[in-house]
């Protein structure tokens, strides 16, 4: 552990008032134990980092009274502190960890969270990689951490005093984007929390008593005195409102790991080809493919007969679909003109038999519904594979290719690139990758005929499996 580790569990351990002094902790824990619970299927064996005295620990237990729940913290103290709240049921275990050093702490979570101690990593984008090489596959993180914008009133007292801050500088969250093990797959999003301590004075021992206020390194302290006009002028900036306001922001991460090994293939639109693309991809990564939403077939061959027929793998490769319609219309408007509304609820991916990835095809784009509460990024999201994209390269694909990342990005959908299909057009390459800050995996040209041969001479062109997976955006 480093001189600043142990300086962090000492503070910490030491924290005797920390409940007391806690609101924020309290009111943070309970929303991250919100947005846990909504965003995964009840998990079997949950790591929890920084536990403090055990405020998300309890939410944990309480949500999911089944899962081995393991609680660790830094400071041995908070251990036993979270010990006590949580009581010995058999199912939980605590141990001195650090978070950034987590293997000791075992693998094959399917929940690893923490609320408000990531602030405190030293090396964030190291220690989730690590973190994220613990998941189960399918596994989710879920984390609350301070933001930038976190106590501007503290530091617009220094500002206007001339006073350096000692208070960290906290990331925004397009750098906390940035450091999940894959910078396209999972969310953050933040909520702005005011609280009102009683007076500057309040404010300052309660960050003393939630052990937080170890400065910056390298930060020197302050002078009493200065202290003292510091805390002087917070009091008189709180003074209109009746008492000191302070900003927190805070930032709620949400990650998902992939259940399996493969790509989900979707497109700006229905007919840009992504049955093509989707054969070339089985073809060339000798995978499975499955077509879950298939409509239409009153008028069309079904997508996976397509497949079959144009070579791309063996009939047993293919997995029977989840849904097949008559009408050529959205999954939503197909099931309900055939009298047989969707229940997507239970519809999970095909198990992995093997070491082959999947390649699922959706039907149409992003942003077609499939129940009157569930639209194809639903269902993408709740897959967790990264996407390919299928754009047609013709005019008025720009506008197209722009919204659909955009609309993946903001649902935390990683992204592995784009396949252009159609004659080769150097200002939609263009766009797309400057733009769209993503790469073209590929160019397809309009073909005469489209057969085994073609689809075999394209897959030539596709980059391996392996590429993709390692280098997700
Ligand atoms: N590069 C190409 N050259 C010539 N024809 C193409 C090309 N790409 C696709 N097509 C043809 O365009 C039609 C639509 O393509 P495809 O079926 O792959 O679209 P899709 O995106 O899978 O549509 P859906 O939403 O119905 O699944 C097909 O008849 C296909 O053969
Ligand atoms: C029938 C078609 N080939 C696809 N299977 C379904 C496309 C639905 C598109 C809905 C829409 O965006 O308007
Ligand atoms: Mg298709």
């Amino acid at each position: 552990m480093t001189a600043r580790k142990h300086q962090l569990a000492a503070r910490f351990g030491a924290a005797t008032e920390y409940d007391g002094a806690a609101r924020i902790q309290h009111l943070v824990a309970a929303r991250l134990a919100e947005r846990i619970a909504a965003g995964a299927p009840p998990p079997a064996r949950i790591l929890e980092l920084g536990c403090g005295t055990g405020f998300l620990g309890a939410h944990l237990r309480r949500l999911f009274p089944d899962a081995d729940l393991t609680v660790t913290d830094l400071a041995p103290e908070m251990v036993a502190r979270a010990r006590q709240r949580l009581g010995e049921d058999g199912k939980t275990r605590f141990l001195t960890l650090d978070a950034e050093d987590p293997a000791a702490a075992g693998s094959g979570y399917d929940l690893i969270c923490s609320s408000l101690s990531m602030q405190w990593f030293a090396d964030r984008a190291t220690t989730l990689a690590r973190l994220a090489a613990l998941l189960a596959p399918g596994g989710m993180m879920g984390f609350s951490t301070l933001c930038a914008g976190s106590f501007a009133e503290w530091r617009a007292v220094h500002q206007a005093a001339g006073v350096p801050c000692a208070t960290p500088a906290y990331p925004d969250t397009a750098t906390l984007q940035a450091d999940w093990p894959w910078p396209g797959q999972g969310r953050w999003q933040t909520e702005t929390v005011i609280d009102r301590p009683a007076s500057p004075l309040a404010f300052l021992r309660e960050l003393r008593q939630i052990g937080a206020s170890l400065p910056q390194d390298g930060a020197r302290p302050l002078g009493a005195g200065t202290m003292r006009r510091l805390l002087a002028a917070l009091d008189a900036r709180g003074a209109s409102q009746g008492a000191p306001v302070m900003t927190y922001r805070i930032g709620y991460g949400m990650f998902r790991a992939p259940p399996q090994k493969g790509v989900f293939v979707t497109g700006t639109d229905t007919g840009v080809g992504k049955t093509l693309v989707s054969a070339c991809l089985v073809r060339a990564w000798g995978a499975r493919y499955w077509k879950p939403l298939q409509t239409g077939i009153a008028e069309e061959t079904a997508d996976a007969d397509t497949l079959a027929a144009l070579g791309a793998c063996a009939p047993a490769a293919i997995h029977p679909a989840f849904a097949t319609l008559a009408a050529p219309l959205s999954p939503l408007d197909a099931a309900e003109l055939a009298g047989t509304p969707l229940d997507v609820s239970g519809i999970a991916l095909p198990p992995p038999a093997d070491p082959r990835p999947l390649v699922v095809e959706g039907a149409g784009g992003v942003m077609v519904p499939v129940t009157a509460d569930c639209m194809m990024i639903d269902l993408i999201a709740r897959f967790a594979l990264p996407v390919i994209l299928v754009a047609r390269s013709g005019l008025g694909t720009i506008n197209h290719t722009l919204l659909t990342l955009q609309a993946l990005r903001e649902r935390g959908i990683a992204v592995a690139g784009i396949v252009l299909n159609g004659p080769p057009s150097a200002a939609a390459r263009r766009a797309v990758t400057q733009f769209g800050h993503t790469r073209i995996l590929a160019e397809f040209p309009h073909l005469d005929r489209i057969g085994p041969e073609q689809v075999e001479t394209l897959a030539r062109t596709l980059p391996d499996f392996a590429t993709i997976w390692r280098t997700r955006d």
